[in-house]
């Protein structure tokens, strides 16, 4: 991987950084993470995510003190700005997973901070409105997003405004469901997960990044992800299969081979151009990347130097 800029780390090396012994966790709290993330590999929470739990908190510090000591120079109120990170990478590369572990740890290991997390999917148009602009087929790609709303939403959460609603976006429905919300209420740390979160969209004066104190970028080979990709799918598929008004019914009633030829064709068409197009030329515009291996292990951790 050619990553100037970068230094880039063996999981080996990586996990020396924090030593297991100095763990912060309980069993209990590594227990509830592992339940709410049936997925993660409890060697992955301790080899990978404490060190960059550790090095996040420094950054916190830092940013901590910057705010403090600007505002005390410059004779201004004291005001608690939050701290956003954003998490970028393919469809279907574990960006959601990586992102509800990290808020778990950060919750259980800062008890005095408030970290809430977001996905841009409920950035979304609409269903209807993408078929309103013929771009139904270009679900994920910069023009499917309301850029101007997420970045008003970003705003509004770095100037301190309370009980901010988020639109939520459901797989099962694929599609933003109506009258149904997140809200974002003045948090300290707050996680921002999307496909599209490190792009630079044409007519946009003021990115999505501008607002980012951190950003991670999940990165894995194409197979691989379309492996990921195509397992998602199915687990999607066993969950439609009573379910008439979901989104995966009508695959989940076709024979399977046929169902995973549709899957492979959507990922060629869709999620894979969109990764060769858009997301993988966001890559070294991360603070950090997070490289996952076969079983989702992570191999290699880069960090911007
Ligand atoms: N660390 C992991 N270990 C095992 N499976 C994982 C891991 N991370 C993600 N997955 C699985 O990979 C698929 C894609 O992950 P997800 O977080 O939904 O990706 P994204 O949000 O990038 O689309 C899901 O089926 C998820 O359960
Ligand atoms: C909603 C998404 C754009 C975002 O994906 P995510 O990163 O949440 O997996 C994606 O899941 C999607 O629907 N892509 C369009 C093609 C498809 O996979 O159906």
């Amino acid at each position: 991987m050619e990553a100037q800029g970068y230094f880039e780390f063996k999981r080996e090396d990586w996990q020396n950084l924090a030593k297991r012994a100095e763990l912060p966790l309980t069993t209990q709290q590594l227990t509830d993470i592992k339940a709410l993330n049936d997925q993660i590999s409890l060697e992955d929470v301790q080899d990978v995510y404490v060190p960059l739990v550790r090095l996040l908190q420094k950054k916190y510090a830092d940013f901590e003190k910057w705010n403090r000591d600007k505002l005390d120079f410059l004779q201004l109120p004291v005001k608690k700005t939050p701290f956003i990170i954003g998490i970028s990478g393919s469809v279907a590369v574990g960006k959601s997973t990586t992102a509800r572990l990290l808020q778990e740890l950060l919750s259980s290991w800062f008890t005095s901070l408030k970290t809430q997390l977001i996905t841009t999917d409920g950035f979304l148009y609409p269903t209807a409105e993408l078929k309103r602009r013929n771009i139904l087929n270009r679900k994920g790609f910069p023009e499917s997003y309301d850029m101007k709303s997420l970045i008003k939403f970003l705003s509004d959460v770095k100037s301190g405004k309370k009980e901010i609603k988020v639109p939520k976006y459901s797989h099962q429905v694929y599609d933003i469901v109506e009258n149904e919300f997140d809200t974002i209420d003045q948090p300290d740390i707050l996680i921002v997960e999307g496909i599209n979160v490190l792009q630079l969209p044409a007519n946009e004066t003021i990115y999505v990044s501008d607002f980012f104190d951190w950003s991670i970028y999940v990165d894995a080979d194409a197979n691989l992800i379309e492996q990921w990709f195509l397992e998602r799918f199915g687990v999607l598929l066993d969950t439609a299969f009573h379910d008439p008004t979901n989104y995966y019914y009508k695959y989940a009633k076709l024979p399977r081979s046929e169902a995973f030829e549709m899957a492979h064709k959507i990922w060629r068409d869709i999620n894979l151009k969109n990764l060769e197009e858009f997301i993988l030329p966001t890559r070294f515009r991360a603070d950090i990347i997070l490289h996952k291996t076969t079983g989702h292990v992570m191999d290699n951790i880069l960090v911007r130097v």
